[in-house]
């Protein structure tokens, strides 16, 4: 049997209501387990970032209670990049260790580490302006990674990208992600509305459907020969044209129509 894993995060009958009236979310149950590569897919609207910023604890909940495990570290990478245009690629990696107040030789190791992580070795003196829209993700990517956090928070990070760098990135933060220790390493949660990506990457797909936003369906990924999502990194050659993945594909889309009919 597997052994039980802890929970980072656990949201009970969580709502969101903002001071214009919009109620974003209701009635949300969620738990984040340790390890797990957790994607969150919805239409527009359907209250995804607001949810992931209740979990990261950017903005409280208005209804419900949200308990988190003591010792957290969290990352965050958005679908813009934010990079200081000021600092070259390794000033931006290695800002969130300097705001920690880690020595200046640990900043640069670490931070040239986690570039090489990411496969910019050789770009750490680059400016943001020179880098491409991939490369700055990637920059990104690293900056999050660099502290080692415990959990991921990714909010449509490749949405903004061409469909051929989305993919290799994809690949890429699987590997990032098994290299962090995989199922026994970072939490991730993927915010997407691309159930290709959703499926491609996670080992749990939760659905959600708008007005109020909510949870309506959540379904665990299997990989061909029993393997759970997010376990195999990178995905098996060929997997993005095999009919597994197409099969996975249609199942998620059904569960989502679903949960978007009227
Ligand atoms: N600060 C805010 N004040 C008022 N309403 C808000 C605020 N932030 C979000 N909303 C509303 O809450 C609802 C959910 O928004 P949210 O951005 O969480 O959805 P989303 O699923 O992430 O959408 P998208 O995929 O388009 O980014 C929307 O109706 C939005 O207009």
């Amino acid at each position: 049997m597997a052994p039980a894993r802890m929970t980072l995060v656990a949201l009970e009958g969580v709502g969101k209501r903002f001071a214009s009236g919009t109620q974003a979310l209701a009635g949300v149950e969620l738990r984040i387990e340790a390890g797990e590569f957790l994607a969150i897919l919805g239409p527009s609207g359907c209250g995804k970032s607001t949810l992931l910023r209740l979990i990261a604890g950017l903005a409280a909940p208005t209804e419900g209670v949200i308990r988190r495990a003591a010792s957290r570290q969290v990352g965050f990478v958005f679908q813009d990049p934010t990079l200081l245009p000021w600092a070259d690629a390794l000033g931006n990696v290695r800002l969130p260790l300097r705001l920690a107040g880690v020595d200046r030789a640990e900043q640069e190791a670490r931070a040239a580490a986690a570039m090489a992580a990411v496969g910019l070795a050789g770009f750490e003196r680059a400016w943001p302006r020179e880098l491409s829209g991939g490369m700055r993700m990637r920059v990104s990517i690293a900056r999050a990674m660099v502290t080692r956090p415990s959990l991921l928070l990714m909010d449509e990070p490749f949405a903004a990208l061409d469909e051929l760098t989305r993919h290799r990135l994809n690949d890429d933060l699987l590997g990032l992600w098994a290299g962090s220790g995989g199922a026994d390493g970072t939490t991730v949660v993927f915010v997407t509305h691309s159930v290709f990506e959703s499926v491609y990457l996670a080992s749990r797909v939760i659905l959600m459907a708008a007005r109020p936003g909510r949870v309506v369906a959540e379904m665990p990924v299997v990989l061909p020969g029993g393997v759970p999502g997010g376990a195999a990194a990178p995905r098996p050659a060929g997997f993005r044209t095999s009919a597994d993945y197409a099969a996975l594909c249609r199942q998620a889309t059904e569960a989502l129509e679903r949960a978007m009919a009227p």
